[in-house]
């Protein structure tokens, strides 16, 4: 059973939104943590500000109570990506993204063993339709089938979770099972600009179709007021039956 905002306290609600701290700095990163406060529990630190320091701002939140996840989206070869996810659980993250390859995400799960860190296995980006997979070199295939090809791998490898477009979520929870995390990046609230987005959808209508956490970064760290912005998508969330 996906997770029932019924079903769960006020704070995990709020667990369920990640934002993204796509920021150039750590400075203007602890502007924008300071600013949403206690709307904001959940917070992924990927390329931008990772390169730029974020990596020990993420030990600090992680001191001050917050949840982190670490968008590093892994892939090289299998002893790189083992080690490599040893140094990450180190840091306390919740979460950290590796690439949906067989080898990659079986290298992750074997060197967070012993940690709490969970593994998201990335399926296909939601900034890819079909056409970018040719481009890209694949034989033509709907990217809908090939995230439901990787998700049943990472369910098979041992994977905690897929980051997949929400317009999969429904699919990808049946593939696998209920207690895997679902976790949907190109989540736009009603109205706003998909940008670089392909596959984007409403944050209710993502809970809707099963997924467990939303990832949104520009909607919230760009809006004139982040704090109201999170909070709109942390009462979309809570006023969803999932
Ligand atoms: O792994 C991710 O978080 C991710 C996977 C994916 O398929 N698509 C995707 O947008 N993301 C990340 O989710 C965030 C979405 O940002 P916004 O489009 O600004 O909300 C970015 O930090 C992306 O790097």
């Amino acid at each position: 059973m996906p997770l029932s905002s019924e079903s769960i306290p006020a704070r995990d609600i709020r667990d369920r939104l990640i934002i993204g701290l796509d920021l150039p700095s750590v400075e203007e990163a602890r502007a924008v943590v300071k600013r949403i406060g206690d709307a904001g529990t959940f917070y992924k630190i990927g390329y931008q500000l990772g390169y730029a320091g974020g990596l020990s701002f993420a030990e600090e939140l992680i001191a001050e109570g917050k949840k982190i996840f670490l968008d590093l989206k892994l892939h090289d070869i299998g002893n790189t990506v083992e080690e490599g996810v040893r140094s990450v659980a180190r840091l306390g993250a919740t979460f950290l993204t590796v690439h949906a390859y067989p080898q990659t995400m079986r290298a992750a799960v074997a060197g967070k063993a012993g940690s709490k860190l969970k593994i998201l296995a990335v399926t296909v980006l939601t900034s890819y339709d079909d056409k970018d997979l040719v481009e890209a070199g694949y034989a033509p295939v709907p990217a809908a089938e090939l995230v439901a090809k990787r998700a049943a791998q990472a369910r098979d490898i041992g994977i905690d979770g897929i980051v997949c477009a929400a317009t999969e979520a429904a699919s990808v929870r049946a593939i696998v099972g209920p207690e895997r995390f679902i976790v949907t990046p190109g989540i736009r609230p009603a109205g706003s600009e998909a940008g670089d987005q392909k596959r984007v959808v409403t944050p209710g209508d993502a809970i809707r179709n099963g997924a467990t956490h939303l990832v949104v970064a520009r909607p919230i760290v760009k809006a004139a007021d982040p704090r109201a912005a999170a909070e709109a998508i942390v009462n979309e969330i809570a006023s969803v039956q999932s």
